[in-house]
C-alpha cells in the first residue's frame, strides 16, 4: 500500500459574510503517486479545497497533513514539497518565463547550475523556447498556462497540485498536458492532484476521483469502483447501409442520429435483447462501450 501523501480530516470553511460553507466537513486521503482528479460544478468548491491543501487559505477547522505533516505547522514543507499550479495568478508578473522557472527551481533547493539546467528542460518539455524571455503578463492565456505547468514543476516536487491545467489550451496542447502527467507520474512516481472539467481527456490520466457538490464528496473512488455502484447506461454506435435503418426492440431509441448512423444509449441487461433484433446484413459498423467518467460525473451532480 503507498503512503499517504495528503490526509485531509474534518474540514470545514465558510468565507466571510457566507451563509453556506464552501468546504462542509471533507475527509479524504491522497497516496503517494497517485493522479487523483476533482470534478464538481462551478462554485462546487474544488478551488477552496485545493488552496487548503496548499496552505493559501485557512480552514475554519479540521486539518490538512502532507507526509504526516499539519501544513500550516510550517509552510516551506508544502513549498518546497508541492508545486501548485492556480486557476489564476498575477505572482510572476514581472518575471520572465525562464527566470519564473530558474528561481522556483533554486527555491525549490537546486543549485544554480542545476536550476539553469531545469529550467531549459522546462522550457523543451513544455515548447516554451519562442516566449523565454517574454515577461509572463505579455503571454496569451495558453502561453500562460503553460508557462504555469513549468513552474509548478521546477525542481521536481513530489507532489503537483494543477488548478485546471488545461484550460485555455489547444487540444494539441491539452494532450501534451495529458500525457506529461502520466509520464511524470510513471516515471517518477510524481503524486498529482487536479481540478479538471474536462472529463473526457482526464478519464485517460485520472486513477481516482472524487467528485464534490456544495462543499463534500458526493463520490469518492476510482472510476471503475463509481462506476459499478451504479448502473449505467452501455453506449452503443452503430452505422448502416444508407437508406436501410435498422428495426429496433421496443423502448430502444436512437438519441443522436445521422443519416447513416445511430448512437444507443441502453441499460446493459437489454443489451442482449438488442444484439438479437439487429438484422447484421445492413449494419457496416457496431461499436459497444462502457459508461464514461463524465457520464459518471453527469450521475452524481444531478
Ligand atoms: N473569496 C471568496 N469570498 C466569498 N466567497 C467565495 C470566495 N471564493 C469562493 N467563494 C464561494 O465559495 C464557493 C466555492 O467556490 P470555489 O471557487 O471553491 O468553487 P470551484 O468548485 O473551484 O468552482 P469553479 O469550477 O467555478 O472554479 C462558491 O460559492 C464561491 O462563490
Amino acid at each position: 500500500m503507498a503512503a499517504v501523501a495528503y490526509d485531509v480530516k474534518n474540514l470545514v470553511k465558510t468565507y466571510p459574510r457566507q451563509r453556506a460553507p464552501a468546504i462542509d466537513g471533507v475527509t479524504f486521503q491522497i497516496h503517494e503517486g497517485e493522479i487523483f482528479g476533482l470534478l464538481g460544478d462551478n462554485g462546487a468548491g474544488k478551488t477552496t479545497l485545493v488552496r487548503q491543501m496548499v496552505n493559501l487559505l485557512r480552514p475554519d477547522s479540521g486539518t490538512v497533513e502532507l507526509f504526516g505533516r499539519d501544513v500550516r505547522d510550517d509552510p516551506r514543507h508544502v513549498a518546497m514539497l508541492v508545486g501548485y499550479m492556480p486557476q489564476k495568478s498575477a505572482a510572476l508578473n514581472r518575471l520572465t518565463v525562464g527566470e519564473a522557472i530558474y528561481f522556483t527551481a533554486h527555491l525549490r533547493g537546486l543549485s544554480r547550475q542545476a536550476a539553469r539546467g531545469e529550467r531549459d528542460a522546462l522550457v523543451e518539455l513544455w515548447r516554451l523556447g519562442d516566449i523565454v524571455d517574454k515577461s509572463s503578463e505579455q503571454l496569451s492565456g495558453g502561453q500562460r498556462r503553460l508557462m504555469q505547468l513549468a513552474v509548478a514543476m521546477a525542481g521536481d516536487p513530489p507532489v503537483l497540485v494543477l488548478d485546471e491545467p488545461t484550460n485555455d489550451l489547444d487540444p494539441v496542447n491539452r494532450k501534451h498536458v495529458w500525457d506529461v502527467l502520466r509520464d511524470r507520474n510513471t516515471r517518477r512516481g510524481t503524486t498529482v492532484i487536479l481540478i479538471t472539467h474536462d472529463a473526457v481527456e482526464a478519464e485517460k490520466a485520472i486513477q481516482r476521483v472524487g467528485i464534490v457538490q456544495r462543499g463534500r464528496f458526493t463520490a469518492l473512488g476510482t472510476p471503475g469502483e463509481l462506476k459499478s455502484r451504479v448502473a449505467l447506461q452501455v453506449h452503443v454506435d452503430l452505422s448502416f447501409t444508407p437508406g436501410s435503418p435498422p428495426r429496433l426492440p421496443a423502448g430502444i431509441t436512437p438519441w443522436k442520429s445521422a443519416p447513416d448512423s445511430w448512437s444507443l444509449r441502453v441499460d446493459p441487461d437489454a443489451v442482449p435483447a438488442l444484439m438479437a433484433a439487429l438484422d447484421f446484413a445492413d449494419i457496416t459498423d457496431i461499436r459497444l462501450s462502457s459508461a464514461t467518467l463524465e457520464d459518471l460525473y453527469l450521475h452524481y451532480v444531478s
